[in-house]
């Protein structure tokens, strides 16, 4: 359950440790306005939804080459700074015996942007709920991202990104299935 009082009365403290005014006119609604952003940013946390549900509607198809999405853009909050990370998401299984809709892989990817995150963690999670739940023979998940904490401040490294890769079943151990993989989300489309 999020707490939005909570919420409220830490983002005013944090508005009077700064040495702003809370009370000055453009600010007073301020603290209740990042509240709802947060529960709205983090909705992962609010337990209402759980990720195997978003894949439960399956397919039995007799399809057993590689499904590629690429270019899911995202937006996740990283967890040491609290200021964003955006890139896109590129992934990839081999079905077992059943496919998904195509919508519900950018859910995936959307559902662990609304946490806390690592970009590690969350490339990870999203390719062992997948594994998880459809069974594929594998997952290839790679996330490219910009970090605001780098390109903003810190090092400030404007363009900076990072791309993490977890492989997994195949993907992992297959060389040919990745280098298929790499070279279809790198090729120009
Ligand atoms: N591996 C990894 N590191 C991240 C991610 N997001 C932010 N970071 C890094 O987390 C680190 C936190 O380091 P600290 O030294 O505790 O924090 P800091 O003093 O603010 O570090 P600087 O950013 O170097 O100024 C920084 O190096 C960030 O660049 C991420 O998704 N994955
Ligand atoms: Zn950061």
């Amino acid at each position: 359950m999020m707490d939005f009082k909570k919420m409220e009365d830490g983002f005013r403290m944090i508005l009077e440790g700064m040495g702003e005014d809370p009370n000055r006119e453009g600010l007073i609604d301020t603290p209740k306005r990042v509240a709802k952003m947060y529960a709205e940013l983090m909705t992962g946390l609010s337990g209402e939804m759980k990720a195997e549900d978003i894949l439960k509607t399956r397919f039995h198809e007799k399809y057993d080459e590689m499904i590629i999405v690429p270019d899911i853009e995202f937006a996740s909050m990283c967890e040491h700074h609290f200021l964003p990370f955006t890139g896109k998401a590129h992934v990839a299984y081999i079905p077992g015996d059943c496919v998904v809709g195509l919508s519900k892989i950018p859910r995936v990817v959307e559902f662990y942007a609304r946490f806390p995150q690592i970009q590690e963690r969350m490339t990870r999670q999203i390719a062992e709920l997948i594994q998880k739940v459809l069974q594929p023979k594998g997952v290839a998940v790679v996330l490219e991202a910009s970090h605001m904490c780098m390109t903003m401040r810190g090092v400030k490294k404007p363009g900076a990104t990072m791309v993490t890769t977890q492989l997994l079943g195949r993907f992992k151990t297959d060389e040919k299935t990745r280098a298929e993989f790499m070279s279809r989300i790198y090729a120009p489309r």
